[in-house]
């Protein structure tokens, strides 16, 4: 650099004043050169300041201003162009004067000498004042060069602080990568989410939608919710005056069936306590029209006429005709049906749940129909008394239960063979049967130890229990009938009620009698064990007979305790009771005598007025 100032100088030295003092053009482009040297250095930095922020080097601003007056001063101080080149010429003037000037004229050499030694001194002078600007120049230059070098460091310090920063950029980098991979990852769950978002946009639309239609039917659910309340609350006003009315008509019911059953009693009572049924049996094999000694008057379903022609004993008389006529409260004929036998009997059978005691029984020679009267067949239409009873009995159960009446009902089914009680209703072995007695507890009610009391509740138990009795029932063969019954089977049914509401119970029996074939026995033929048999039915029958007997003519002494069969009836056959008695005969003519013999014994009954029912309430 100072080789190149050195060549630069705007300043020339005294041998170059003299040697190229000839050109002072040359001058001028080193002028230029200088000029551009001095301004050079900020050029070069500014690519780093493009680099670095722009920090203007301050060796900028002065350079270029001292060389201007250097270069004014040089040419202020030095001579002009034309001043240097004078000098030159004043020496060359000089010089050709001194070799012009003739050897003598020293004064004239003198002031040639004088001449140049100003003009050297003026050049002296002038370089020295080059020579301090130059100075000025170096120590700006200087100055600038430490300013640059100050710069340069600390452009390297930026540079150093720029490497870290690049060092720390390429993790920024790393970490850009792994953003931007993040980030395609999130665009594309954004891209997901956008999809997703719109089908859930078009989803809530969808809803929205629907949402306005349940509104839509909310508002007019809403106003029909309006229009039910308004028609609940009438619906709840007439409840409330249904159900003022409906107490109001239970309570008239009520008295309408307290009147029932006094005015069924006074109807009952005024037909008589005991009443006599009479039951022809149709003829087995043959025309029912063949029946001739059995006469029924057409129009009078309570009359009976048994006629026989009777031979003349000595034959001189003609054969005559004898009739006897009976009159009881129905006559029913051979064709009448299960269905019309019962409806005769249902009010008394309904009696029983008013809380009365009813009894009813069949009466008849062996064969007359006695059992099919009492219990009849499988089929519903030729069902006998008892299972129409007992239907009759629970369905009108139920519905007094609708006027507050709760009824419990208890069966027992008890034979008496020979004098022997024996429960039908027994499920253990044969051999183990325990043995019965009657016994009257506190009420004068009659039990029976030993027998099994089921507890009922409906048609079907009762049945249940009637096949059980009908498999342990006793029965033997004999000539007249080959299934004959040889005892008297008792069903009984005690009825419990109760109406909490009215504070009212009742208690009641209901028994159901089959007796033995009344057949007298010589006729019968039998021997033996069939002839203790057989006078133990009758002796039981004719008991019955002067039990009722006594009955009627209420007599202090009723001798029930005379055989089983009255002593266990004794509840159903005292005052306090209505009875029924079938007297069943059988159409046949062989049979007369003993359907005379029945129909005597049914007339009597039929005389007997026994007291007056009453109620069993409390
Ligand atoms: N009204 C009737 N209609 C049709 N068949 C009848 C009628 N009455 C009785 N019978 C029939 O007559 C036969 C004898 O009747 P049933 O057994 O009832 O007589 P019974 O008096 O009970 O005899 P027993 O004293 O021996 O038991 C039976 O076959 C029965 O089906």
């Amino acid at each position: 650099m100072n080789k190149e100032n050195t060549s630069r100088l705007p300043v020339m030295s005294g041998k170059r004043a003299h040697t190229n003092s000839t050109d002072g053009e040359q001058q001028q482009p080193a002028q230029k050169k200088m000029r551009k040297v001095e301004v050079e250095p900020s050029q070069r930095f500014r690519p780093a300041a493009s680099v670095a922020p722009p920090r203007r080097p301050v060796a900028v601003k002065a350079p270029v201003k001292p060389l201007r007056p250097t270069g004014a001063a040089t040419v202020a101080a030095a001579p002009a162009r034309g001043d240097q080149r004078r000098p030159v010429a004043a020496v060359a003037k000089a010089t050709a004067a001194v070799s012009r000037r003739p050897g003598w004229d020293l004064k004239g050499k003198v002031s040639d000498m004088e001449a140049k030694v100003q003009n050297y001194q003026s050049k002296v002078k002038t370089v020295n004042q080059e020579n301090e600007c130059l100075k000025d120049s170096i120590a700006k230059v200087q100055r600038r060069t430490a300013d640059i070098e100050q710069e340069n460091n600390g452009l390297r310090r930026r540079l150093g602080d720029c490497e870290k920063e690049l060092v720390k950029l390429a993790t920024v980098k790393d970490d850009l990568e792994h953003t931007t991979k993040e980030r395609d990852g999130l665009q594309k769950d954004l891209s997901k989410l956008t999809e997703e978002h719109k089908v859930l946009e078009g989803l809530r639309d969808h809803l929205e939608s629907e949402l306005r239609n349940i509104q839509t039917q909310l508002a007019i659910q809403t106003s029909a919710l309006g229009r039910c309340q308004d028609s609940l609350k009438e619906s709840q006003e007439l409840a409330r005056n249904l159900e003022e009315t409906v107490a109001r008509q239970r309570e008239e019911l009520h008295l309408g069936e307290m009147e029932r059953r006094k005015l069924h009693n006074t109807i009952q009572e005024l037909k008589g306590n005991i009443r006599v049924f009479c039951r022809v049996r149709p003829l087995l094999t043959g025309n029912q029209s063949d029946i001739l000694h059995i006469q029924l008057p057409p129009h009078d379903n309570k009359a009976l006429t048994l006629a026989k022609m009777e031979e003349s004993h000595t034959g001189r008389t003609t054969d005559t005709q004898k009739s006897y006529n009976f009159s009881f409260d129905r006559v029913f004929g051979p064709r009448s049906s299960q269905s019309e036998v019962f409806e005769e009997i249902s009010l008394l059978v309904q009696s029983a749940l008013d809380g009365y005691n009813v009894c009813c029984f069949a009466y008849g020679q062996t064969g007359s129909g006695k059992t099919f009267t009492m219990e009849g067949g499988e089929q519903e239409e030729l069902w006998g008394v008892i299972p129409r009873a007992v239907q009759q009995i629970f369905k009108s159960a139920k519905a007094l239960s609708e006027q507050g009446w709760q009824y419990s009902f208890t069966a027992s089914f008890v034979e008496i063979y020979n004098e022997t009680l024996r429960d039908l209703l027994y499920k253990g072995k044969p051999n183990k049967r325990p043995e019965h007695e009657i016994r009257k507890v506190s009420n004068n009610e009659i039990t029976v130890t030993n027998l099994t009391y089921q507890k009922v509740n409906n048609e079907d138990e009762v049945h249940n229990l009637i096949m059980l009795a009908n498999q342990n029932r006793s029965t033997a063969r004999t000539c007249m009938n080959d299934h004959s019954s040889r005892s008297h089977s008792v069903f009984q049914l005690d009825i419990e009620g109760e109406n909490t509401a009215r504070d009212s119970k009742c208690k009641s029996m209901l028994c159901l009698v089959d007796l033995a074939g009344s057949e007298r026995v010589q006729k019968s033929q039998s021997q033996g064990e069939r002839f203790k048999e057989m006078t133990a039915i009758n002796s039981s029958l004719t008991n019955l007979g002067i039990v009722i007997a006594a009955l009627a003519n209420k007599d202090s002494f009723v001798p029930y305790r005379n055989s089983k069969l009255t002593y266990l009836l004794q509840n159903c056959l005292g005052g306090n009771s209505k009875t029924l008695m079938f007297a069943n005969i059988s159409p046949e003519e062989e049979s007369f005598s003993e359907s005379l013999n029945s129909l005597r014994f049914a007339s009597k009954v039929n005389d007997c007025v026994i007291g007056t029912a009453s109620a069993n309430k409390k």
